[in-house]
């Protein structure tokens, strides 16, 4: 499934044992010698919630939210008939998220989330800078200043501001992704304002590169901007996929967009068992 092209293998981990092995997440993922994806996502059970999401990178390593796809993750239990509710809370590693399906038709047309507080807490992110909030500070990256704003959402980012887009992201990207200032490594995102209402970006994740779109990304990109003084409280932030709605509403941030459904099928296990 994919989310404004942030594509996912979604498993059901519900009916069945999921391996979660860094190995086997890294091979199904790759575009060639696998199904090709941004990583992996487990559909399971919850004691107190809906659902949990568990979600892994390219390189099977895990994440602790993911914007893109946790809508996917609610269209997938919804058109699987593991629920008949249009509103759940599914439990992640970065707390529980209230997500609001649109449904038309039996369809899932879109899908709003709310996807909680951000921090500007170094010891959130967490980032080893010497201030307790890193606000449009200058890094020394791969020989270049760049300013930087460092905004958790759950997971890790670093958002900086660009003149135009065009450049050679995987040069500088990884730059930052290994940079000892984060010691969980960082998401970040080269950030263009067109207008207060418009934010346009590209993303470098961490574990999984350049992708089309990344949801907490987006999400890190307007609360940056907005105390930056760059944005209001309500933009949509253009990715290579696609336009996410960004609204900032007592102090959370709520992102709504698409989600689609790629392809179903069967991973035959003896195919990767000894990946
Ligand atoms: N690479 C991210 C997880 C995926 C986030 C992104 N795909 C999204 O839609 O939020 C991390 O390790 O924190």
């Amino acid at each position: 499934m994919e989310g404004i092209g942030n594509d996912y293998i979604y498993v059901d981990g519900i009916h069945q044992d999921v391996i979660m092995t860094p190995a086997f997440i890294s091979r199904i993922s790759d575009r060639h010698f696998g199904i090709g994806s941004d990583g992996m996502i487990v559909i399971l059970p919850s004691q107190n919630y809906d659902f949990l999401m568990r979600m892994f990178n390219r390189d099977g390593s895990e994440g602790k939210m993911c914007g893109n796809g946790i809508r996917c993750f609610a269209k997938f239990v919804y058109d699987h008939h593991l629920t008949e509710k249009t509103y759940l809370e599914i439990e992640t590693l970065a707390g529980v998220k209230r997500v609001w399906l649109k449904v038309e038709n039996g369809t899932v047309q879109s899908v709003r989330v709310d996807m909680g507080k951000p921090s500007l807490d170094v010891k959130m992110i967490p980032c080893l800078f010497e201030k307790t909030e890193m606000i449009n500070e200058p890094l020394q990256i791969n020989q270049n200043i760049y300013y930087c704003t460092a905004v958790s959402m759950g997971n890790p980012h670093v958002v900086t501001y660009v003149d135009q887009l065009d450049f050679a992201i995987e040069d500088i990207g990884p730059c930052f992704e290994k940079n000892q200032m984060f010691p969980e490594s960082v998401n970040t995102e080269f950030v263009q304002v067109v207008s207060p209402e418009r934010l346009k970006m590209r993303v470098w994740e961490r574990g999984s590169g350049e992708t089309m779109a990344c949801g907490t990304g987006a999400c890190a990109v307007m609360y940056a901007s907005y105390v930056n003084g760059l944005c209001g409280r309500q933009v949509d932030v253009e990715l290579l996929g696609g336009v996410l709605h960004i609204d900032y509403e007592d102090g959370h941030i709520f992102m709504e967009g698409p989600a689609r459904t790629v392809f179903e099928g069967i991973i035959n296990e003896e195919d990767f068992k000894n990946v």
